[in-house]
């Protein structure tokens, strides 16, 4: 495939992308429950743990020394420099702005089996795939941006309790998302340059959003029953 062909056949499965589930329209529309957005905030808590260690999955499988310097960035960034920063401290901040007490995310006691299955396979994907398929696995960013920028003036339009400053992981995270989203579709067009590697990066990539959708079920079944 030429890159333009390769790309966008990767970019065609945007419509596979959580961000058209029924459980984030209902998200972005303003209709969940004070509960059912502690479940999602304490649910994806447990996504948001295991980025780094599927990051340092990646580091691991990955011979080249500017790929694993690139991607050391992302450990830090989730995990921050020090104790109390980065984006898993600014992920709790939202789920005490949700009304959930730090101990009760921390303990993972809310996580249900279907997101515990589904983050889990993420990792194990990183951990026994060749770290160029794991790398594609992460695409899903490219069309992340977008959404969380909408998911920003949709919460602050319908959650009155969520504050600006409550949603610091996503204001954060956009920027970020946007040069870490060039930066490893970069990566994947330069390095799969066979029909086959072309292929494993596009399953890779529809793997992941499934990853998510099943996240987003199980989550939008445990908030059901609240
Ligand atoms: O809020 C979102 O919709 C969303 C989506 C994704 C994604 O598409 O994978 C990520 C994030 N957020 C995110 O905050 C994040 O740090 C992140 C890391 C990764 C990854 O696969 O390494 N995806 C995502």
């Amino acid at each position: 495939m030429s890159s333009s062909d390769f790309i966008a056949a990767l970019r065609g499965l945007s419509h596979r992308y959580w961000g058209t589930h029924p459980f984030h329209e209902r998200m972005h529309r303003g209709d969940l429950s004070e509960d059912e957005l502690k479940i999602w905030a304490a649910n994806r808590w447990y996504y948001q743990c295991v980025l780094p260690q599927k990051d340092a999955a990646i580091i691991s499988n990955c011979p080249l020394p500017e790929i694993r310097r690139e991607w050391l960035d992302r450990i830090v960034y989730h995990d921050g420099a020090r104790t109390g920063e980065g984006g898993t401290e600014r992920w709790l901040r939202l789920c005490t702005a949700v009304g959930l007490d730090r101990e009760e995310v921390l303990d993972q006691r809310h996580v249900v089996p279907g997101v515990r299955f589904a983050v889990d396979a993420y990792v194990t994907f990183a951990r026994t795939k060749p770290w160029l398929e794991a790398v594609a696995s992460g695409l899903t960013e490219m069309f992340a941006g977008h959404l969380m920028q909408r998911r920003v003036a949709d919460m602050l339009a319908n959650y009155p309790w969520i504050a600006k400053e409550d949603l610091a992981y996503f204001t954060n995270r956009i920027d970020k998302v946007s040069g870490e989203g060039k930066g490893t579709l970069d990566i994947v067009v330069r390095h799969a340059v066979t029909r086959e590697q072309q292929e494993k990066a596009i399953a890779a990539l529809s793997f992941k959003t499934d990853v998510l959708w099943s996240m987003l079920d199980a989550i939008e079944r445990a908030a059901a029953k609240e």
